[in-house]
């Protein structure tokens, strides 16, 4: 359940937030300030404590955090008191790398099944236990092994004609990785990640500190 009027880019900072503090945590820190965090995430500690007020009142004022209590609450603001199963559709280049990448399960992201239209690729193996399956069953399969979030990885052309078969399977998050916007009805969430939008910030950046924009 989200609170309708939190930013993105609030719930971004939040999981990253998040990471900081189990970083703390394996440091053997157990108390921390939001001047602490800022400074070790490089931004201001007013805007660490704008971020965590929209959930109420964490620390004490000149006290500072219990690292373990926030981090607790994060991890439930964030929904991830619970694992999910992750499905790949598209077991390409990027569905591969993806799907093999270990920080994935360490935080509670499981794939337990992956889709391709290639009928090479059905059959093979994307991870260990993984077999690829073919697109045509991922109705069944996402219902029977309760997956509740899709990475999409399949080519552009292909985005919403999968994101739609997703749809029908009753899917409740899709991380898209098309360079495309894809549509869903408002209960489903898409979050888009694209490595070329950010090199394109970055670009501005450079440029514009360059030419003084
Ligand atoms: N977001 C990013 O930062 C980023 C980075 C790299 C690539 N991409 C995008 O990710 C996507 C995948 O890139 P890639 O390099 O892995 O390509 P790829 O060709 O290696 O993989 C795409 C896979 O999708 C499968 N496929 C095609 N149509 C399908 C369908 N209808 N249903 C299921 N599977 C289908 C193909 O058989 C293939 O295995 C592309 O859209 C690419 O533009 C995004």
């Amino acid at each position: 359940m989200r609170t309708p009027k939190i930013p993105k880019p609030t719930i971004r900072r939040l999981a990253i937030y998040y990471r900081c503090l189990t970083k703390l945590k394996d440091n053997g820190v157990d108390k921390t300030s939001s001047k602490e965090m800022a400074d070790l995430l490089g931004i201001k500690a007013s805007q660490v404590r704008k971020d965590l007020s929209y959930f109420g009142e964490f620390g004490k004022r000149g006290v500072g955090y219990n690292v373990d209590k926030l981090s607790f609450k994060l991890k439930e603001i964030l929904g991830l008191k619970k694992n999910w199963n992750v499905a790949i559709v598209g077991a390409g280049n990027l569905g591969s790398a993806i799907a093999n990448y270990a920080g994935l399960e360490k935080n509670g992201f499981k794939i337990v099944s992956a889709f391709d239209v290639d009928e090479k690729k059905v059959g093979q193996m994307i991870v260990p236990g993984v077999t690829i399956q073919k697109i045509d069953d991922i109705e069944e399969r996402i219902k029977n092994n309760n997956i509740e979030i899709a990475i999409l990885t399949v080519p552009v052309n292909a985005a919403q004609e999968v994101t739609d078969k997703l749809i029908n399977c009753g899917i409740k998050g899709i991380l898209n990785f098309t360079p495309t916007s894809i549509y869903a009805p408002e209960d489903i969430e898409v979050e888009d990640v694209d490595f070329v939008i950010s090199l394109k910030s970055l670009t501005f950046e450079i440029a514009s500190s360059k030419n003084d924009l």
